[in-house]
């Protein structure tokens, strides 16, 4: 019954159309996934431009000129610091709170200071100024968080610095070096947008309401958290770990898959060949663990690739980021946040599409359970 559909039931929603949409595009193409955001190839956006400019893609449906660019960084840059009740919450949290339940509550708190929180959910414009703003902040949040529950003094946003090299800032208190800042910028666009995945989806059904936009967002941070979807890079990095040499991965990788456990970076509901937004960051690994001097991670990683490549499982975008947010000195309970702050403007692109040609979204359900029951009196149960 996995993943078979029958008379209108697909388990999982597999392979179902449920929106029109212009803001990315997956194929398999000769053996190969080929990812699009609004007709550009994923492979020419992550070596051309930086997440700012892919954001704006995103949101505003086509590149910017230098003056929109401008334009745009500036507010980002603006919209930067935290609202005071939102610091004040961050220090209150229990220090053992997840980040991304942290993060959760960081989105929906935001919204009660937006300066558009009177607008109509309809508002587009309205919503494409909340979206910036939440790029900028969700970023900050993270990193405040980090610093405060890591006991260290949280790092202001400088604004001579863009998106990625200002958060490895906050977050590690150094600048990253230009290779470095590279390759986490290239992460955040490859991570920025991927259609109809399940926390897109949960943002466009919570729109499709007419609820806000921040109420889809903090749906959608909500639902990436899981490990079969976001939180799964945090998972890719332990079973690296856990595999610890070159050696064991092979009879490692045979165990798992006889007990039937999930190789945690690998399988996608779409990609069946290869994700190719893995095989961009697999470079990106190799440079940085090349400028490290350490390619230890890397000689770990190809022989466990191979193992589960031959089970006809490629490995995805979730994979190859673990060793990279490792090698740029990330805090694995980051690894899925990074996540989120790069997706929050697909999730956006795609609520405000939602909101903008909006059918409310309400699938069936195919009731399998007892009829005809008679209820009977309480005592004879
Ligand atoms: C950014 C992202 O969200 S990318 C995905 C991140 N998630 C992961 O990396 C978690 C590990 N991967 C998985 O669990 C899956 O591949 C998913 C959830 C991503 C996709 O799941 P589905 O579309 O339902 O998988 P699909 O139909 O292709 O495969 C089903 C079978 O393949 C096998 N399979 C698929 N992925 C894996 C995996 N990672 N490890 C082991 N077996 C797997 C399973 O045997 C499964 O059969 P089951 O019903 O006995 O469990
Ligand atoms: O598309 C999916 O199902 C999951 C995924 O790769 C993503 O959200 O980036």
């Amino acid at each position: 019954m996995n993943g078979v559909a029958q008379d209108g039931y697909y388990p999982g929603l597999e392979g179902v159309i449920s929106s029109q949409t212009a803001i990315s595009n997956i194929v398999e193409r000769d053996g190969a996934g080929v990812l699009e955001y609004r007709g550009y190839r994923i492979e020419d956006l992550a070596s051309r431009v930086g997440y700012e400019e892919a954001a704006f893609l995103l949101l505003h449906g086509d590149l910017p000129t230098r003056l929109q660019l401008g334009d745009f960084n500036e507010r980002l840059r603006a919209a930067r610091d935290l609202p005071g009740p939102l610091i004040r919450v961050l220090g209150e949290l229990p220090g053992s709170a997840s980040p991304m339940d942290v993060l959760r509550t960081s989105v929906s708190l935001l919204a009660h200071d937006d300066p558009d929180r009177d607008a109509a959910a309809t508002d587009h414009a309205a919503n494409v100024r909340k979206a910036e703003r939440l790029i900028a902040r969700m970023a900050t949040a993270i990193a405040y968080r980090e610093r405060l529950a890591s006991g260290l003094a949280p790092i202001p946003p400088d604004d001579r610095l863009g998106h990625a090299a200002n958060f490895l800032r906050m977050v590690t208190g150094e600048v990253p070096s230009e290779a470095m800042r590279r390759a986490f910028d290239g992460s955040l666009v490859l991570y920025a947008e991927h259609e109809l995945n399940a926390s897109t989806f949960a943002a466009r059904v919570t729109v499709s309401t007419l609820s806000d936009l921040h109420s889809g967002i903090v749906a959608a941070v909500g639902t990436l958290k899981g490990t079969l979807h976001g939180g799964a890079n945090e998972e890719a990095w332990k079973l690296l770990e856990a595999v610890g040499s070159p050696g064991r991965a092979e009879a490692w990788v045979a165990g798992a898959l006889a007990r039937h456990e999930r190789l945690m970076g690998f399988g996608h509901r779409v990609y069946k060949k290869s994700d190719p937004r893995a095989v961009i960051l697999k470079e990106y690994c190799r440079e940085i663990a090349a400028e490290k001097g350490d390619d230890r991670w890397e000689r770990i990683a190809e022989p466990i690739e191979v193992a589960v490549g031959r089970k006809g499982l490629p490995p995805n975008v979730d994979w190859p980021s673990a060793r990279l947010y490792h090698y740029l000195g990330i805090p694995l309970r980051l690894y899925t946040p990074i996540f989120a702050m790069a997706r929050v403007a697909g999730w956006a692109a795609h609520a405000i599409e939602q909101i903008d040609h909006n059918r409310l979204l309400r699938p069936r359900g195919r009731y399998i359970g007892p009829t005809h029951r008679g209820v009977s009196e309480i005592d004879r149960r």
